[in-house]
């Protein structure tokens, strides 16, 4: 039998979702395909992976043909501190300056037109590589840096203003933000429906496998990205890893924000590929101390 290829994007965003199935519980029918954001919302949308972690605006822009994991997510309330505007000037001084957005993502570009525009800063945008304040070409006044990139260059000592774009939705909504969903194609699960819940609750139980090992979490993370545990477990305390009412209602409003400001063509409702409350794994959630990906 071939094996189903599905996503994971390559961030330590993501490793307390995937701490169970990197520590042994990985089926062998499953094939992982590790990738920044943006190449998985296109390998999603083109077959190449029939679920995935993507970008939440990812979804929005493909729900005719995908649906929603129950209750994963990435997401924060309030800072996250891996999703950064970095500028030379505040944002709502920004006018006609170029402002390179990482090319690896598309929540966050979008969300960062969301506050542009309320805050009435008009910049240049253009998408490219950014890792370190030495890929910005001469002349960039700004720039968007998401996942590990974030966290380890020094963007506060080059920029003057550093906005957590978390905080910014945090202060504008009230409500936590959601970066990224999991999203399975709707023809998939037509195909294979048993699977679809088989999947459901694999990510399920690697999560709560992540949520009592923290130090794991921390020794994997530190051992992929050099950063002390310190920063690390602070990083984790801050990372949602689930899709609550809250987080629901915050993307959902995200979503009527890009439709109210022409950033998306349709009105979109999340919908989700099968019913958190009749798969076996519902039990996990009542001994989550918190929906953090470590307690605080
Ligand atoms: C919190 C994060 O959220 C990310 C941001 C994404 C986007 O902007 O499209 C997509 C997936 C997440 O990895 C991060 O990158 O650290």
């Amino acid at each position: 039998m071939s094996k189903i290829p599905i996503g994971r994007i390559s961030y330590i965003n993501v490793s307390p979702v995937y701490h169970g199935i990197d520590h042994g519980d990985c089926p062998a029918w499953l094939s992982m395909v590790t990738e920044p954001p943006a190449t998985l919302n296109a390998m999603l949308r083109d077959g190449e992976v029939v679920m995935s972690p993507v970008s939440s605006v990812a979804y929005a822009r493909n729900a005719d043909q995908w649906l929603l994991l129950p209750d994963l997510s990435i997401a924060c309330d309030g800072k996250v501190l891996s999703v950064l505007f970095v500028s030379d000037k505040p944002m709502e001084f920004l006018d006609g300056d170029r402002v390179m957005v990482t090319e690896e993502s598309a929540t966050s570009v979008e969300l960062l037109r969301i506050l542009l525009r309320k805050k009435g800063g008009r910049p240049v945008i253009e998408p490219g590589r950014v890792h370190d304040p030495s890929d910005l070409p001469e002349g960039v006044k700004g720039a968007l840096v998401i996942g590990d990139s974030a966290l380890l260059a020094d963007w506060h000592g080059r920029f003057p203003y550093v906005y957590d774009l978390g905080m910014e939705w945090k202060q504008m909504t009230g409500l936590p933000f959601v970066f990224a969903v999991w999203a399975i194609r709707k023809d998939f699960c037509a195909m294979a429906p048993a699977v679809v819940d088989r999947l459901v609750e694999l990510f399920h139980r690697s999560r709560a496998a992540g949520l009592t090992d923290q130090h794991g979490i921390v020794t994997d993370a530190h051992a992929k990205t050099g950063l002390s545990r310190e920063t690390l477990t602070r990083y984790f305390n801050h990372l949602v890893v689930s899709l609550g009412d809250q987080e629901i209602k915050g993307l959902s409003l995200y979503f009527e924000q890009l439709y109210r400001y022409g950033l998306l063509p349709k009105k979109v409702v999340p919908a989700f590929a099968s019913s958190f409350e009749t798969l076996p794994s519902r039990e996990f959630s009542h001994s989550m101390p918190h929906h953090r990906a470590f307690a605080v």
